[in-house]
């Protein structure tokens, strides 16, 4: 009632949970040699919706700033973050970030990410570290059960290219392709261009599946350099996850964009259990050119609020409550000390008194202080 439809409150370990998963990705970041990186939440519009980008401003949360311009609260890092680091010299770098990000379409509008993006760095390289950080940091929350499916821009960009498509078939050709409609897919290639193109891309929306499947299409598109060289690629980030122990390997070689500045590899974490997609992430080269040139672009963000919603504590610490009045709280407050690494909770006697591991009561009779264990 008090809140804009969609807005909403969080509490108690809703809360503690997300920082739990930001502490962890930063001590796992920060290990693996990466610096910090923030930008403001408002940015102008054009930062996402020029050509380079070309982000949909209709889910963006927006208003008109006193000059007439359009402001935006931050709908994705990986721009901004292009934006902050344009004048950097070109070396290879690791930035990692953490935050919420804003968009209309999704319920709660405002939810939360931690990523990761890597410059300068050559191929395959700023791929494989940015899905061995996202073994790294799923490991270090205990989840182990996660599939990461690999794709590639260029596999259906390549196929599409032989159809005449305008600009509006063209995009219902690629929800119909992303939404997998094998019949809807092989229409629209066969009102646009040829019966050869359309077969190849209605095959291409089942290409989806285990590590094999490249072996298949290594076959299907023998002769074609191009598409084959995209296949080692995959085939090589694949070989490289499981030689270092990564969770399961998916390939989707019909997979199409879900944000418009991807390049090159594409990649998603799925847990097992519930099927969601716990981190996104790819290669975006073309993003740099909006700043005068292209550079080699990798990275990923984690859904924090999906990686928070199984977050459970292993070893989590003692909780001790103190019970205390206004005369024996300075007692109380000196006998926290004695209790290392646990949770040391000064309370009176209407606190909820069923959470605790211990509960002591400082008393005091005739000017002394008593400790007693209840
Ligand atoms: N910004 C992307 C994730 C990403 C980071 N770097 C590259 N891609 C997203 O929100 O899904």
């Amino acid at each position: 009632m008090f809140l804009p439809a969609g807005s909403r409150d969080e509490m108690g370990p809703a809360v503690s949970n997300r920082f739990a998963v930001m502490e962890k990705f930063r001590k796992v970041a920060v290990s693996r040699g990466y610096e910090e990186i923030s930008t403001p939440v408002v940015e102008y519009a054009t930062t996402f919706t020029n050509e380079y980008v070309d982000m949909k401003l209709q889910n963006m949360l927006k208003w008109f700033n006193s000059e007439g311009e359009i402001e935006v609260l931050r709908p994705d890092w990986t721009t901004s973050i292009a934006r902050a680091l344009s004048s950097q010299e070109r070396k290879p770098q690791k930035w990692s970030y953490q935050g919420a990000v804003f968009n209309t379409n999704r319920p709660g509008m405002e939810y939360h990410q931690a990523g990761i993006e890597i410059l300068h760095m050559p191929s395959l390289m700023g791929e494989s570290e940015s899905l061995l950080m996202a073994h790294s940091f799923l490991t270090q929350l205990g989840i182990t059960d996660y599939a990461i499916e690999l794709g590639h821009t260029k596999l259906y960009e390549s196929l599409v290219q032989k159809l005449d498509l305008k600009k509006d078939d063209a995009e219902r050709l690629r929800l119909a392709m992303h939404d997998k409609k094998q019949d809807e897919v092989y229409q629209i290639a066969m009102n646009n261009g040829g019966k050869e193109t359309a077969k190849e891309l209605a095959a291409l929306v089942d290409a989806y599946g285990g590590i094999e499947i490249i072996d298949e299409y290594e076959e299907r598109w023998k002769g074609r350099e191009d598409l084959l060289e995209v296949l080692a690629q995959i085939k090589k980030t694949a070989q490289i996850l499981t030689e270092s122990g990564s969770g399961h390997i998916l390939v989707d070689l019909g997979r199409v964009k879900n944000l418009p500045y991807y390049s090159g590899m594409m990649f998603r974490g799925f847990l097992q259990k519930t099927g969601a997609v716990c981190f996104s992430g790819g290669r975006y080269d073309t993003l740099y050119e909006r700043y005068g040139g292209g550079v080699s672009a990798a990275g990923l963000a984690f859904d924090v609020d999906v990686l928070a919603e199984l977050y459970r504590d292993e070893s989590p610490m003692k909780k001790v409550c103190i019970l205390a009045s206004p005369d024996t709280l300075v007692y109380a407050e000196k006998l926290r000390s004695s209790y290392k690494n646990c949770i040391v909770d000064i309370q009176t006697h209407e606190a909820d008194l069923g959470n605790y591991d211990k509960i002591l009561e400082v008393k005091l009779t005739d000017g002394k202080f008593e400790v007693l264990e209840k």
